[in-house]
C-alpha cells in the first residue's frame, strides 16, 4: 500500500506520515528532507549566479548519507534554503527517481511532502492533505525550536511560514495542490494521537471500499 501525505509547512505530516508508517508497518520517507539536504549543500552559493547549477548538482549527487544530520536539516534556515532549491526544474528531476523508487518498493510505503500525491505518487492507494491553520502551525513550530533550547520570535516565524508556502504554492514546477482524489484532514484543533486516529480511519475506510469495488467489479 502507498500512502501519500501532503501538506504545508509544519501541518504535522511528517508526525502523521511517521504514525502512520508505524501503524502499517510500512517504510516512511521524509522527502522535505531531500530538499533540505539539496538546499543546505548549496548554501554557500545562496546569493551566487552558481546557485542552480550547484544546486543541481548537489540534486544529483544525493545519498542517504547526506539526509544523517537531522538537527541541521529541520533548521528555519534549512527550511528556507529548501523552498528555494525546489523551484528549480532539474532539482525536482534529479529527485523523482529517489522518491519513486523509495514509494514503488515491494509492500509499499509513506511518503510526506507537497506533490506526493500529484507528481511523485499519483497512484497512491490513499491520499491525504493535511492543513491546519497558520497561527496553529507557527505554534507548533516555535514549540519544537523551543524545545530544542532556540530563542523564537514568532512574529518572524509566522511571516516566514507564509512566505515559505506562498514561495511553495506558486512554484511553476511544484505540485503542491491538494490532489482531486485526496481525502483533506484539518488538525488545527487535533492532538498529534487524535490527528492519527482520524488518518487510520479514512485510510481503513478508503481500502474497505476499495477492496469492496473490486469483489463486485
Ligand atoms: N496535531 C498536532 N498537534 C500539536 N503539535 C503537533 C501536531 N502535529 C505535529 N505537531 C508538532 O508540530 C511540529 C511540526 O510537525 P511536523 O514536523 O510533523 O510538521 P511537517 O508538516 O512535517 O513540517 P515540515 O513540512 O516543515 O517538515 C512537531 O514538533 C510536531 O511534534
Ligand atoms: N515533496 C516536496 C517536499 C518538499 N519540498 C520543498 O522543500 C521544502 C522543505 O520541505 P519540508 O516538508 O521539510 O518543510 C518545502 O518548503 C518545499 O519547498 C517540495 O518542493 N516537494
Amino acid at each position: 500500500m502507498i500512502i501519500a501525505v501532503d501538506g504545508p509547512a509544519a501541518s504535522g505530516k511528517g508526525t502523521l506520515a511517521q504514525g502512520l508508517a508505524r501503524h502499517y508497518g510500512l517504510p516512511h520517507l521524509d522527502t522535505g528532507l531531500l530538499y533540505r539536504a539539496v538546499g543546505v549543500a548549496t548554501q554557500a552559493y545562496e546569493n551566487d549566479e552558481q546557485f542552480e547549477t550547484r544546486a543541481i548538482s548537489a540534486a544529483r549527487a544525493l545519498d542517504a548519507t547526506h539526509l544523517a544530520d537531522l538537527e541541521a536539516l529541520t533548521s528555519a534556515e534549512a527550511g528556507n534554503l529548501a523552498s528555494k532549491v525546489a523551484v528549480i526544474a532539474d532539482v525536482r528531476r534529479a529527485l523523482f527517481d529517489f522518491q519513486r523508487s523509495f514509494a514503488t518498493q515491494p509492500g509499499g510505503a509513506v511518503l510526506d511532502g507537497r506533490d506526493i500525491g500529484t507528481k511523485i505518487c499519483p497512484d497512491a492507494d490513499v491520499k491525504l492533505f493535511i492543513q491546519a491553520d497558520s497561527k496553529a502551525r507557527m505554534e507548533r513550530r516555535a514549540r519544537q525550536f523551543e524545545s530544542r533550547g532556540q530563542v523564537v520570535d514568532r512574529y518572524a516565524l509566522f511571516h516566514q511560514i507564509e512566505e515559505r508556502d506562498a514561495r511553495d504554492m506558486h512554484n511553476p514546477n511544484g505540485g503542491f495542490y491538494k490532489a482531486d482524489d485526496a481525502h483533506l484532514l484539518d488538525t488545527t484543533q487535533l492532538s498529534i494521537e487524535a490527528a492519527l486516529r482520524a488518518a487510520i480511519a479514512i485510510i481503513d475506510k478508503s481500502m474497505a471500499l476499495k477492496a469492496g469495488e473490486r469483489q463486485f467489479s
